[in-house]
């Protein structure tokens, strides 16, 4: 998250850390209690190795009372999903066993009917990613809010140039914006998940290229499908 400040601790108990090797790598956040969502390239470079999930934490490092690390029984990309674009950039993580709930680790609702939001809410993205041109990586969960803007401004020749599908929404990245490692963390609006940060241009930060999200309402047929299908 660059631009943004510590989030105060356990406020997003529906936050995940996709880790490998006890490595962050990416975002991601409880939509049951068996399941978490995230994103599609985040297992990019993890050569087919399944991720760890942690939760209930607000620091990776230090240890809290009711952070714990679950074990992924599946992994499941959207078929859609691909390394040359941003399309269809989710991935379902069924844990081992249901986590347990508690004031720190919670479900997050998500947004089921297909409707844009309007350009200018003010919504929130929450991550352990990046905090500098640098790369600097934090220890503790950062947050920015960042407004929505059009597909339309998004789709610009200069901006996004016409990538932005009716399943993509964008947020303002003067400055203020998601960056690598957040990339599966959702972005949410009113207390209500609409999007999954993606990793779009690869840039943070600047204007030109602002924030790309994977809408999640077009999406809900399929994750209910697979969380049907691979239940008990
Ligand atoms: C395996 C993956 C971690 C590879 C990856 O995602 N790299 C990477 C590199 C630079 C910026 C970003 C990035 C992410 C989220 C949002 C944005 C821009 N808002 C950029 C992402």
């Amino acid at each position: 998250i660059l631009g943004g400040y510590e989030a105060k601790p356990h406020l997003r108990p529906y936050m995940a850390s996709l880790q490998l090797d006890g490595q962050h790598v990416c975002g991601g956040f409880l939509i049951a209690e068996q399941w978490v969502l995230s994103a599609a390239h985040c297992t990019e470079e993890t050569d087919g190795r399944v991720f760890q999930v942690l939760l209930g934490a607000h620091s990776l490092r230090e240890p809290e009372p009711h952070k714990r690390l679950y074990r992924v029984r599946a992994q499941i990309p959207h078929p859609g999903s691909n390394i040359h674009n941003n399309k269809d950039d989710l991935l379902l993580l069924q844990l081992e066993e249901k986590a347990e709930l508690n004031a720190h680790v919670q479900v997050l609702p998500w947004q089921r009917e297909d409707r844009d939001v309007a350009a200018d809410t003010v919504c929130e993205v929450a991550g352990w990613g990046t905090i500098s041109h640098s790369g600097r990586r934090p220890d503790k969960l950062y947050q920015v809010e960042r407004p929505v803007i059009s597909r339309d401004v998004c789709n610009h020749r200069t901006r996004h140039d016409g990538t932005i599908t009716e399943k993509m929404m964008c947020t303002d990245s003067r400055k203020k914006d998601s960056c690598k490692g957040d990339s599966g963390g959702p972005l949410v609006c009113s207390g209500v998940a609409e999007g999954v940060v993606t990793a779009g241009s690869r840039v943070c930060g600047n204007y030109k290229k602002p924030a790309i999200y994977t809408r999640i309402a077009p999406y809900a047929a399929w994750i209910d499908g697979v969380m049907a299908s691979a239940a008990g």
